[in-house]
């Protein structure tokens, strides 16, 4: 089974009849049920501390931990390479029938963020307040991030942040994509420094999603960046390519 978050729930949101839309043809909503039969492979949720974490991203994990005790925070689980629901649902649903069948390349493919080695990339963890419609990532960018020597390259930065508002959008809004992210970098990100990344659903207009997110220091001093971005929710009926 899977663990009960946010996402899988937003996962069986979609597979409801689209709110005033078309329904999907009968063949994809069989193949969307067809997810929720059960699939027991082990992977590593990589989302939770491991040797690399410095004591910040530690605090912080343990603080935010803490909160979802109460039930108004959650945590997100994150994994490299597992097949979760809503991504067989994407692969089903709008992956081309010739991609889906290059076993060997889909064998291979690894979530851009969660492909370094621990301590080396992206080391981070997310968080979901779904009153708020809010989702907080802290983050740890490693050496093989660097940009300017001793700082996060920008397009690390603008990857953690469309990481945290497509969490924050898929919540909201089921299967998305970005199609503007637009950045301001105000300060340089110290290599190896924890940030928090703070996204939110600003408005939703039929299938678009506006988010806005700020990147700063974890005692909030310093914004490093700030970025607004747009989601479309996809339209099953519409081919990707
Ligand atoms: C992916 C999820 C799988 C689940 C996994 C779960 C795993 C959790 C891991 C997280 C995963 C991270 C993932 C990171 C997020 C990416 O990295 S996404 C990858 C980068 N983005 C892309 O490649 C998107 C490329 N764009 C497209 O393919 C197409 O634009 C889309 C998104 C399919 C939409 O096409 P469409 O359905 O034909 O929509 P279209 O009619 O063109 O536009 C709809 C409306 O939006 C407007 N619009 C479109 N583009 C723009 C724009 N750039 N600016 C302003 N307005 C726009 C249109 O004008 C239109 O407006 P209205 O006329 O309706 O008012």
């Amino acid at each position: 089974m899977f663990p009960a978050c946010a996402v899988r729930l937003r996962a069986l949101h979609i597979l409801r009849a689209p709110r005033g839309g078309v329904l999907p043809p009968a063949g994809e909503r069989r193949a969307a049920q067809k997810l929720f039969s059960s699939e027991k492979v082990i992977h590593k949720d990589r989302s939770l501390p491991n040797s690399s974490w410095n004591s910040d991203l530690k605090l912080m994990f343990d603080q935010f931990m803490k909160k979802c005790e109460d039930g108004s925070w959650e945590h997100l689980p994150s994994y490299g390479s597992r097949s979760s629901q809503i991504v067989q649902y994407f692969k089903e649903v709008f992956l081309e029938t010739k991609l889906r069948k290059d076993e060997q390349m889909l064998s291979q493919a690894r979530l851009f963020t969660r492909s370094y080695e621990d301590g080396l990339g992206f080391e981070y963890v997310m968080f979901h307040n779904e009153q708020e419609k809010r989702t907080v990532c802290f983050c740890q960018g490693g050496p093989y991030l660097q940009g300017p020597p001793g700082f996060l390259h920008g397009g690390s930065i603008a990857t953690i942040i469309d990481e945290t508002a497509s969490m924050t959008a898929i919540i909201a809004g089921g299967i998305v994509m970005t199609v503007n992210l637009n950045i301001n970098y105000k300060r340089p990100i110290p290599l190896c420094s924890v940030v928090v990344i703070n996204c939110q659903v600003d408005k939703i207009e039929g299938r678009k999603l506006f988010i806005s997110c700020d990147v700063r220091s974890i005692d909030e001093k310093t914004l490093y960046s700030d970025a607004t971005s747009l989601f479309i929710k996809l339209d099953p009926n519409k081919s990707l390519t």
